[in-house]
């Protein structure tokens, strides 16, 4: 039997702890978490991750807001309201959701977010206290893969976990997590050679390169955990669909766990950006 790992259960559960933890944290300091988000443009999924977010923010009991911007925004008009809301102190968290429309410099944007406020954990101050596990501000999707794992799995020492994909937003960082978590960590990309083989080999595999379906069954150990980051929009027999990074189906006759897409990692983002701007919040307010 394949245990379906069940992102929209786990993550209920992380937001409705966290419920718990902002009463608690608003009863004692007097403060309401604040959670602004940015959104430039009108790319479709953005406006939908965005609109999630600002309703489980609400739901957590965090004041927020959201700051919409036109398609054709200059970057001064962006850094501007960045730092109006890096001197607002209602605001305890900052997000701006990627990707950002190309006349606009990504990483200029990151680095001018304050990084106390810095609920993605991009800042390049927060990477480095990712990488010498001093953090406290973890990039969402994969924290939300950690939290999914240990689940699963309890303890995940000495686990040989494959990473596939080396993004700046969810291959490095879950890299580093995991070897914060003692697995023996191997990290491949489009430039490895003998993926298949290398994939074969995880006791944990974690996909995470944005190409529907390209990680076949054969690629999996006999149960394997596999968590699947990829949300990829398809047309099947002339509908949209989404898929992962996994086939599903083959890969869920080998594995011992995995992550359906969708309803598996997604959901978990967004609870662990709720997490991020508690922490955010409870950092502020005693510093
Ligand atoms: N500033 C950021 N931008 C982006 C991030 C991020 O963490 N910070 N991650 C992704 C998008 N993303 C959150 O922003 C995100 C993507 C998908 C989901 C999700 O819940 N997906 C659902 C399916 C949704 C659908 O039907 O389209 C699922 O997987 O079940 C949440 C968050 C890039 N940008
Ligand atoms: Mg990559």
């Amino acid at each position: 039997m394949t245990l379906l790992i069940d992102g929209k259960k786990i993550s209920a559960a992380v937001v409705e702890q966290l419920a718990i933890d902002t009463k608690t944290f608003i009863a004692e300091f007097g403060v309401t978490p604040g959670l602004a988000v940015v959104l430039v443009g009108d790319d479709p999924a953005s406006q939908v991750y965005v609109r999630n977010k600002v309703k489980q923010a609400t739901a957590a009991g965090f004041h927020s807001t959201e700051h919409r911007l036109p398609a054709d925004t200059g970057q001064e008009e962006l850094n501007a309201l960045v730092e109006q809301l890096n001197n607002d102190p209602s605001v305890h968290g900052i997000l701006v959701q990627l990707p950002l429309p190309e006349q606009l410099n990504e990483p200029e944007i990151i680095r001018l977010i304050a990084a106390e406020k810095d609920v993605d954990g991009f800042h390049p101050l927060n990477v480095g206290a990712l990488a010498s596990g001093m953090a406290e501000l973890i990039p969402c999707t994969p924290m939300g893969c950690m939290i999914m794992l240990e689940k699963t799995l309890g303890d995940l020492s000495g686990k040989h976990a494959v990473v596939v994909g080396r993004s700046n937003i969810v291959g490095k960082p879950m890299a580093a997590l995991l070897l914060q978590a003692n697995c023996t960590v191997t990290v491949v990309h489009s430039r490895s050679a003998e993926i298949e083989a290398i994939c074969r080999q995880a006791d944990i595999l974690v996909a995470a390169v944005g190409r529907p379906e390209m990680i076949r069954g054969s690629w999996i150990k006999p149960g394997a955990t596999v968590i699947d980051v990829g949300i990829n929009a398809v047309e099947k027999d002339g509908k949209r669909r989404l898929v992962g990074d996994v086939a599903f189906g083959e890969a869920s006759e080998v594995a011992g766990a995995i992550s359906p897409v969708p309803g598996g990692v997604g959901p978990m983002t967004i609870a662990c950006l709720m997490k991020n701007t508690l922490t955010a919040a409870r950092q502020q307010v005693s510093a």
